[in-house]
């Protein structure tokens, strides 16, 4: 069954939304994309999810029709200037904090910096001249500088979602390994910023040495139309990464972080139904639409064979951070260098921490905004979110061939 079939099915009667994906049967991983979109009279008419609209991104429309704040106009510094990882993109000790809450831990003026750029999944403007002003031109906190040479590259590897499914730690442990620079802001190149071009775009990257893998984390790729195309066309032989998470779980973490901006916005449980009588969820809201993984990922096969993409457990990325680690590292075709040495769970964050690095006193957790307290949700919205996502997860396992078991999870925390 593909899965405009299963859209049709599952959402043709709870609103309007045409869904903007190019959705078509797709006998597999294509190995070529095709040179020109199908021919309209080919595809199928669209999958109707929700509101009235026909956004081409993650529509901000969706969000202010809920109440909610639009996504924060994150933007990167303009290359070049103080503070946008001047020494080639910092390290992980930029992102993993020491945790706040641990009495010993003391958060000096330095390192209070980075934990500003940890605590959100993007670093606006605002951010950065934050941190030009009380750190001059580095942005390193204190951190052991990487020496500036090397050359800047477009990236090799992309984490192209998904939004709070644990993309700020994967990057952050990615880059402890030495063999990978990345950029510590989300440059939103193929959503937000496409038209500076691709010299903007490698100008935002680090500069590397022969032989190290260039990086960066942006999750709304994995919901951009247009992403897939964009890529494919600056790089056909790119890695991609998807952080995927119980897309429960995700909506809830998605909105507890919209609420952490928004107090006054109307509750998950009113947000999550179009009709809430009827059974009927709202998948035009962007947090209940990003977790329909299996109808984004069929617009990335229209460009990318699965070998391609990896797709990494958001819950195992928590338990057993240095077992995801080694699928990374084999995926990029690194040696594994990043493994369980690197890790410890600090009881009080309640998540896996970097260890100290070796020329650091500091061991390091990512910062408040990532593992915050989730409201409490009633079950029952629960149980119904569940039941609504289960034949896409259902999907989603089929097309990628892994079984995430969201199914078997007791609760939604
Ligand atoms: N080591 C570690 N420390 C802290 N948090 C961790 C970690 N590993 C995974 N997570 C989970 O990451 C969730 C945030 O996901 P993202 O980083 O993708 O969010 S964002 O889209 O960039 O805003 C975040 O979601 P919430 O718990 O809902 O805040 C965490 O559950």
């Amino acid at each position: 069954m593909s899965v405009t079939y299963l859209c049709y099915s599952l959402l043709g009667g709870s609103g309007s939304l045409q869904f903007p994906l190019a959705l078509q049967e797709s006998p597999g991983a294509a190995a070529e994309p095709p040179p020109s979109p199908p021919p309209p009279s080919l595809l199928p008419p669209p999958v109707r999810l929700g509101a009235p609209s026909q956004p081409p991104a993650p529509p901000p429309l969706d969000n202010a029709s809920h109440g909610e704040p639009p996504e924060s106009p994150e933007q990167p510094a303009a290359p070049g200037t103080d503070g946008w990882l001047p020494s080639g993109g910092g390290g992980a000790r930029d992102a993993w904090l020491r945790t706040p809450l641990a009495p010993s831990e003391m958060i000096t003026a330095q390192s209070a910096l980075p934990e500003r750029e940890a605590q959100e999944s993007s670093t606006t403007d605002e951010d950065l001249a934050g941190r030009r002003a009380a750190n001059g031109s580095s942005e390193r906190g204190g951190a052991v500088s990487t020496p500036d040479y090397g050359e800047k590259k477009l990236p090799q590897a992309l984490i192209i979602g998904v939004k709070k499914g644990g993309t700020r730690a994967l990057l952050e442990a990615i880059r402890v390994h030495p063999d990978v620079r990345a950029v510590g802001v989300e440059p939103h190149f193929f959503d937000r910023n496409y038209e500076k071009g691709l010299e903007w775009y490698r100008n935002v990257m680090p500069k590397t040495l022969d032989g190290q893998i260039t990086m960066e984390k942006t999750p709304s790729y994995f919901v951009t139309n247009e992403a897939p195309k964009r890529i494919h066309s600056m790089a056909k032989d790119i890695k991609l990464i998807v952080v995927v998470r119980n897309p429960v779980t995700r909506a809830i973490s998605d909105y507890t972080q919209t609420l952490s901006k928004k107090p006054e916005i109307p509750t998950f449980e009113v947000l999550a139904f179009k009709n809430r009588t009827l059974g009927l969820i709202d998948a035009s809201w962007s947090a209940i639409r990003i977790g329909i993984y299996a109808l984004h990922l069929e617009n990335w096969l229209q460009y990318f064979p699965l070998s391609q993409i990896l797709f990494v457990s958001g819950e195992r990325l928590i338990v057993d951070p240095a077992g995801e680690m080694a699928k990374v590292q084999d995926f990029l075709g690194l040696k594994r260098v990043v493994t369980e040495k690197h890790f410890y769970f600090n009881k009080t964050k309640g998540f896996p921490c970097l260890k100290k690095p070796e020329d650091s006193s500091t061991p390091r957790c990512l910062g408040k905004s990532k593992g915050r307290t989730h409201p409490r949700i009633d079950p029952d919205v629960i149980h119904r979110l569940r039941k609504f996502y289960k034949p896409f997860n259902m999907m989603f396992y089929q097309m990628t061939g892994q079984d995430f078991q969201w199914e078997q999870e007791e609760g939604d925390k």
